[in-house]
């Protein structure tokens, strides 16, 4: 009894192991039990699931290898390489696979368990007698209670194998997820890492994928655990027929062996019929029942054949779909490489583009810096074109201003140059009337300088002095001799000097005076020198030339002028016309007119019209070389004849129409030297006759014009023919005297001198004064006027 105490206890107790371990010693046997579908080193729990997922070890119930049964595991386990997917796969098989063994390990035990008893029950039946009959009810009993014990133990496997495992499956398998998820999410941020942000496109399209992927990696998993679900319903109900088919194969065996025995004799023992009608309604109602067990056992065999190939069925296709899964995994995963090395190809090429782009930016940098020097240029370029602007703005301003004032100068200008305009006519009228009072002929006397000859020569020194301006005075051995003239020029005066006296004169020859220049002196005392000068010095001519033009130029807005010329050399009394070639002078016959209103003009004369002072300067020129031509050819030096240059003025005047016509007359007479001195020749004294009548004539004229004679010699001579309209009558008439400096022409200064003094009627004795009071009141007017004052009523 005690021992079956111990049966029940053990087999209530649900330390499988231990109950197992106990019995064993109880019953004397060795554990043989071995599945031949386990190694026996099987990793069946969580932790020795947990390793296998990590890859680690696991000997005798520690993690160990995988076995090589479990070569479905190894072939789709893969390393870490796959990205943690085949794992994934590994565990759920390695899960299924430990959930069978351990059913069928329960299974094993069960059966182990149902020898065990069946051993015990054929042991202890022989043991059983009188009180078999009365023990069989409570060994049926007993045999229910234990039937009730294996089943809830098979329940509480079952549940133990189907719902803990399952959590803990899921936990794994979410721990699974996570660190596979953490992977993913550090190969997507290693990737990111590397990829610019033109390539995020991309990386987003791949998530997208990737998202995609797992959606159908999760309706996989869900699909596996759907699967799982089945078949763990399935092992249940496998599991629930098996136990009833052992419990009801043990009973019926019991039950077998209970009637065997009974029938072999130990009911014949019995002789109580009421105990043989018991034990037969016992043997009969356990026969029933035994039949009825065999009908479920063989039902449950048919059952579990059925579901073995369910089973068979279901682990097919969840292989295949693991395959599948795993084969769309690997495929995804490939695709994944792919789309990875195309977008590492993109990210080089995004790369090299942004390289290219570093330097395209360099070069707009360095393009940036060009057009920042050239804005600071042209900031520059706008800061001085701001200053000039200002500047422009001031100049424009002071310019308005100075408009302004020009305004207001022209203005005064214009009342200037009315008042100019009155205060010119008033010194015309002013100078003539000066002039008039000076009286109408002027002399200048003019001193050469001493030739180098001369200075060699030591001829006896200088004779003459000059005062002052106005007064020369001569050291004779007859004594000391002062002349009195309009103005004394001394040998260092220039050309210009001399000229700045004259050009008055051209003035009144346009105003409409007949005006006149004529140079008076011994041969080589300067009268060419004074009258037409040299090239580099130029005389009266050439300078009177275009100063007449100047002044034309001048008036031209207020007057026409019309200017012509001749030019004519007087020899022994004879005419010659410089104008015209030499060959034809003997031929023409040239005639001394003069008009009805007195002006004098040559008949036959060659008269050229000019219209500036070069034309006229040409035809001086021309004149001058036909009379050398002629000089030549008559054998005669130029000195010996008169020559007149004489330029007609036709002035109208723009304003009113009157015209006025006045002539300038330049005259270099022949030499005043004395005929005794200058030869003996017939031909000497002919030329030296006819040369000191002109002068005579001249001299006679001029005297007769100064003293107001009412009968003025003109026609005693041609010279002073052709001067009577130029000398007398409101003629203005300047004599120039030159005279020799040296002691060996003291007699021909002296007759020069006395000769001007008779022109002037100056002489020098007690009507000096008198004649000094009249010059010095001239001078006066004079010097008012020349500054620009007007002269003292008294003084006029
Ligand atoms: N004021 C002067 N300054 C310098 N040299 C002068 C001056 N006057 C005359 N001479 C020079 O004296 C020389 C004689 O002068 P010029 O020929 O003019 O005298 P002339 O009186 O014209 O003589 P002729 O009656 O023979 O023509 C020339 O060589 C001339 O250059």
């Amino acid at each position: 009894m005690d021992m079956e105490f111990d049966f029940l206890y053990i087999h209530q107790d649900r330390n499988e192991h231990r109950s197992l371990h106990v019995i064993k010693e109880e019953v004397g046997e060795e554990d043989t039990f071995h599945d031949s579908g386990t190694s026996g080193h099987e990793p069946d729990s969580l932790e020795a699931i947990q390793t296998v997922v990590n890859g680690g070890d696991m000997v005798e119930g520690r993690p160990s290898p995988p076995s090589p049964s479990d070569g479905d595991v190894d072939d789709r386990g893969g390393g870490e390489g796959r990205g943690g997917k085949p794992e994934d796969a590994a565990i759920l098989l390695h899960l299924e696979r430990c959930s069978h063994r351990q059913t069928r390990r329960t299974l094993h035990e069960l059966k182990e368990k149902y020898e065990t008893l069946q051993h015990q029950l054929s042991q202890r039946a022989i043991k059983l007698d009188e009180f078999s009959v009365r023990t069989v009810g409570s060994d049926l009993e007993s045999l229910h209670i234990e039937q009730e014990t294996i089943l809830n133990s098979l329940e509480s496997l079952n549940s133990i194998a189907s719902s803990d495992r399952l959590v803990d499956e899921l936990k794994l398998r979410e721990m699974t997820i996570s660190q596979l998820r953490s992977k993913v999410l550090q190969l997507e941020k290693d990737r990111l890492d590397k990829v610019p942000f033109d390539a995020a496109k991309e990386i987003t399209r791949l998530n997208n994928n990737l998202i995609q992927l797992e959606k159908a990696r999760d309706e996989l998993t869900i699909q596996n655990f759907s699967l799982k679900s089945k078949l763990s319903d399935l092992t249940t109900k496998i599991n629930d027929p098996a136990a009833t088919y052992q419990i009801a194969k043990e009973s019926l065996s019991f039950r077998e062996n209970l009637i065997q025995n009974t029938e072999n004799g130990k009911l014949k023992d019995v002789d109580d019929p009421d105990v043989v009608k018991v034990l037969r309604k016992a043997t009969y109602k356990v026969t029933n029942d035994t039949q009825k067990l065999r009908q479920m056992c063989t039902e449950l065999v048919n059952k579990e054949e059925e579901y073995k190939k369910r089973i068979t069925d279901l682990e097919t296709e969840v292989r295949n779909l693991q395959n599948e899964n795993s084969k769309r995994f690997d495929k995804a995963i490939r695709e994944m490489e792919n789309r990875l090395e195309i977008t590492s190809q993109k990210l080089e090429a995004a790369e090299r583009y942004l390289t290219s782009k570093e330097e395209e930016g360099n070069m707009l940098k360095l393009d940036i810096d060009t057009l920042n020097d050239e804005n600071k240029r042209l900031k520059e370029n706008l800061n001085e074109l701001i200053l000039k602007q200002k500047d422009y703005l001031e100049e424009t301003s002071q310019k308005a201003v100075l408009e302004g004032r020009f305004t207001r100068l022209a203005e005064e200008n214009r009342v200037l140059a009315e008042d100019f305009n009155r205060e010119r006519v008033l010194r015309k009228k002013y100078y003539n009337q000066v002039e008039e009072m000076k009286g109408k002929i002027r002399v200048f006397c003019r001193v050469r300088p001493m030739s180098e000859g001369e200075r060699r020569q030591e001829v006896g020194g200088e004779v003459t002095a000059v005062e002052d301006e106005f007064t020369l005075a001569v050291n004779t051995q007859r004594g000391h001799k002062s002349f009195l003239f309009d103005r004394v020029f001394q040998p260092h005066d220039d050309q210009d000097a001399v000229f700045q006296d004259t050009n008055a004169l051209i003035q009144s020859a346009l105003d409409g005076f007949n005006a006149t220049i004529m140079a008076y002196g011994q041969t080589g005392s300067g009268k060419t020198y004074t009258m037409l000068g040299t090239q580099a010095n130029p005389g009266i001519a050439p300078r009177a030339f275009q100063r007449l033009f100047q002044l034309v130029e001048g008036g031209k807005a207020r007057h026409d002028v019309y200017i012509s010329a001749y030019m004519m050399e007087l020899y022994n009394d004879k005419l010659i016309d410089l104008f015209k070639p030499v060959h034809t002078v003997e031929s023409e016959r040239l005639e001394i007119k003069r008009d009805k209103k007195g002006s004098v003009h040559v008949q036959g004369a060659t008269v050229r019209n000019v219209t500036s002072a070069r034309d006229l300067g040409q035809a001086f020129e021309e004149g001058l070389m036909n009379r050398h031509t002629a000089s030549t050819k008559m054998n005669v030096e130029s000195s010996r004849s008169h020559l007149l240059i004489v330029i007609c003025l036709n002035v109208t005047s723009k304003q009113t129409g009157n015209v006025l016509k006045g002539k300038l007359t330049l005259v270099d007479l022949a030499g005043s030297e004395r005929v005794s001195k200058s030869g003996a020749s017939a031909d000497q004294l002919r030329e030296a006759n006819s040369i000191n009548k002109s002068l005579s004539a001249l001299g006679d004229v001029i005297s007769a014009l100064s003293s107001e004679s009412s009968f003025v010699p003109y026609r005693n001579s041609k010279l002073t023919m052709l001067l009577q309209d130029s000398l007398g009558g409101n003629a203005k008439t300047l004599v120039f005297v030159n005279v020799s400096p040296a002691s060996y022409n003291a007699d021909e200064t002296l007759i020069s001198l006395m000769y001007a003094s008779r022109i002037k009627q100056i002489t020098n004795n007690i009507s000096k004064n008198s004649d000094n009071k009249e010059i010095s009141r001239l001078k006066s007017i004079i010097n008012k006027l020349k500054k620009g004052e007007y002269p003292d009523e008294e003084a006029l």
